[in-house]
């Protein structure tokens, strides 16, 4: 069976694929001093509390925090008795092309989530990924990483508001009944919430101008439901968009 393993900033995902389900998922935060002994601790009492009888012999990780790898490495290595895969690695080979300025060193995560949607509704998409960061990603018609936009996240946006105001308290995001808020709170969830439908609307209009084509938008990520209520803003959503992506790039590489 296959460990997928997505790292994110803040949190870390593992999930594990039987060949045809995700027999289980379970989330952590991302903590660089995590070790392998630690990984394994915490995943086998899950395993165990739930029952799940899962034989490991694979393991496939995308992270977007690259202190986290050497420990995910020795834990593939020393618990599973494997060499993990890891997207963005040379061996670690993508089944779309990956078009962007030499040098640069793209976002697994944003490599991930180009082939599950790829993979899942054809080229010509623009994928949003609610993370510590947001993200878009362009998919051309071929399937092929073209480039996106990386915004602030929409925690990381109160957060800093928080932070850099002496007045302004640490808030929860959430759609106000108002635009016009009549108390501070009210105020920044506004400034956020609202700020971010115009940047979603605004950044994916903008793409598909630049673009010259009809494109589909597809999101995930714990937030987007929130901004998709109400709002035609994406076409479709997608939960595990980033685990689907690590099923098809583990086929890819095992088939070649
Ligand atoms: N369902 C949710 N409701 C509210 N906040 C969420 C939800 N899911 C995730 N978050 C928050 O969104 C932020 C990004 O989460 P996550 O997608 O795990 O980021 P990353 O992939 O960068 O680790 C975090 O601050 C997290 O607490
Ligand atoms: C943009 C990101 C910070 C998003 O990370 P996340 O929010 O998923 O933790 C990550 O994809 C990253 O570090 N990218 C490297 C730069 C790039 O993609 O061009
Ligand atoms: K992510």
């Amino acid at each position: 069976m296959l460990l997928a393993i997505d790292c994110g900033n803040t949190n870390t995902v593992f999930s594990i694929w039987d060949g045809s389900a995700f027999i289980g998922t379970w989330r952590t935060a991302t903590e660089h001093q995590r070790t392998a002994d630690q990984y394994y601790v915490w995943l086998s009492s899950l395993l165990h509390f739930q029952k799940i009888d899962a034989d490991i012999d694979e393991v496939i990780i995308s992270s977007t925090v690259p202190r986290v790898v050497f420990n995910l490495r020795v834990f593939s290595d020393r618990y599973f008795n494997c060499r993990p895969w890891v997207v963005g690695k040379p061996d670690c080979k993508l089944p779309v092309d990956v078009r962007v300025d030499e040098g640069t060193q793209v976002g697994p995560d944003r490599l991930v989530n180009t082939v599950a949607g790829y993979d899942l509704y054809g080229g010509d998409l623009i994928v949003v990924d609610f993370g510590t960061a947001t993200t878009f990603d362009v998919v051309a018609a071929d399937g092929a990483y073209v480039g996106g936009v990386i915004a602030p996240g929409v925690n990381l946006s109160l957060q800093a508001l928080h932070e850099a105001a002496a007045a302004l308290p640490h808030v929860d995001v959430t759609k106000p009944d108002h635009v016009v808020g009549t108390n501070t709170v009210a105020c920044m969830q506004s400034g956020v919430f609202w700020g971010y439908v115009g940047l979603i609307n605004g950044i994916c209009d903008q793409i598909k101008r630049e673009r010259d084509r009809p494109m589909k938008v597809i999101s995930t990520g714990g937030l987007a439901p929130l901004f998709q209520q109400g709002h035609a803003l994406f076409d479709h959503f997608e939960d595990d968009l980033t685990m689907h992506g690590l099923t098809v790039i583990h086929a890819f590489n095992k088939e070649s």
